[in-house]
């Protein structure tokens, strides 16, 4: 496994790749190349002065003779925790707010329509501990917590749609937690919320101790600039999660993710780039970075002695398109911001080439899916 110092697997390829060979791996790798996107100079400075880094890139999509371009700027966020996980909960989430307000005024700067940050934003990522008492106190209500109001802040502020994935305290419905996304319209509204569908039960990704897996479905949310959904982390593993948002008609499908090298980083540039490809639209796969360390040791049932940390988290945040092309990485080591420029018509010209929604044969599958999942089922296996 690449040690927390590898930056980037782009830097090592174009450090050690001679040109011809470099620009054919990465067309293997990235699919068609992504036009750089030109951001104010402003920008850069300030995200080198709050010390993250920048990056921008555009998709491009075939001009039409009757639907102008639908072009929107996604902003994905990716960061350590600012404050050691034992410091004061409210103390770390104030220091998580304001570093999350300066990189939301760089992504405004840069033209920014909709902004993802990654999972549980507000905390470190403590599930693996499965002590509740300090971590369950940083569960907050989706419709008027702390953090929602301050999206909703930011929201109106830069006239960006907010999308902020907490840790969710349900106060209506007997207190219970939840992991959920919170969906916050440009108008400064909450849309909605959505939740985390598929719960890991993956080494140290426990996270069933604190809330069930998610009883909201796959709603879609439709903004002002585009239709999108949020995959919460662990459901990107899962095909037919992808697969719902796109039937309700996400155009944008935000993966906001907490995952470690050691576990998944050879899945990563796959899942959510496979998703984008499968279901004719867009994916932001957004994930953590650093490593937290937890006041008492904890283990998980895998073989591994008691340890205070996760591991890595390898950040790694990419955008893929319908097309198969996606953006390089950001940095597997450093908070940053990627903007991306979607055309949203690419979605239905790769749908008219490929025609994976008419050639789906989803009545079938939804048959045969039906009948696999009755208790009494006999797997349709021809014996000799
Ligand atoms: N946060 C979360 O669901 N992590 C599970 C591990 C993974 O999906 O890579």
């Amino acid at each position: 496994m690449a040690g927390p110092k590898w930056e980037s697997l782009e830097q090592c390829l174009e450090k050690h790749l001679p040109p011809a060979d470099l620009c054919v791996v990465k067309h293997l790798l990235y699919g068609k190349e992504t036009r750089k996107l030109s951001l104010p100079n402003r920008a850069f400075e300030l995200a080198s002065e709050g010390d993250f880094e920048l990056q921008g890139y555009a998709f491009e999509a075939a001009k039409e003779q009757l639907r102008g371009p639908r072009t929107v700027r996604v902003g994905l966020v990716q960061n350590k925790i600012p404050l050691p996980a034992d410091a004061p909960v409210a103390k770390q989430v104030s220091a998580l707010h304001r570093r999350i307000e300066a990189i939301a005024e760089v992504a405004a700067l840069c033209g920014v329509n909709i902004i993802c940050f990654q999972e549980a934003w507000t905390m470190p990522f403590a599930f693996c501990t499965r002590e509740k008492l300090p971590w369950t106190e940083f569960a907050e209500s989706a419709e008027d917590g702390p953090t929602t109001r301050f999206c909703q802040k930011l929201a109106k502020k830069h006239d960006m749609v907010v999308v902020s994935p907490i840790l969710e305290r349900d106060g209506e419905h007997g207190d219970v937690l939840w992991n959920t996304a919170v969906v916050i319209s440009n108008s400064g509204k909450v849309l909605g919320k959505t939740r985390k569908n598929h719960i890991p039960r993956v080494g140290d990704f426990n996270e069933s101790t604190y809330y069930m897996e998610g009883n909201l479905g796959h709603p879609v949310f439709q903004t002002q600039f585009g239709r999108i959904a949020v995959n919460i982390c662990y459901g990107r593993h899962h095909p037919l999660n992808w697969l719902m948002y796109s039937v309700n008609g996400a155009e944008i499908i935000f993966n906001p993710s907490a995952t470690i090298g050691t576990l998944s980083e050879s899945m990563w540039p796959i899942e959510a780039r496979n998703a984008a490809i499968a279901n004719h639209c867009f994916t932001c796969a957004i994930n953590r970075v650093g490593e937290e360390y937890f006041p008492n040791e904890f283990t998980s049932g895998d073989g591994k002695k008691a340890h205070q940390d996760f591991g890595y988290f390898y950040g790694s945040s990419y955008v893929a398109a319908p097309d198969s092309s996606r953006t390089p990485g950001l940095s597997r080591n450093r908070d940053g911001l990627l903007v991306a420029e979607l055309n949203l018509n690419l979605c239905r010209q790769v749908n008219d080439v490929w025609n994976f929604k008419m050639t789906g044969r989803y009545e079938m599958y939804a048959r045969e899916l039906a009948e696999a999942v009755k208790p009494n089922y006999s797997p349709n296996i021809v014996k000799e």
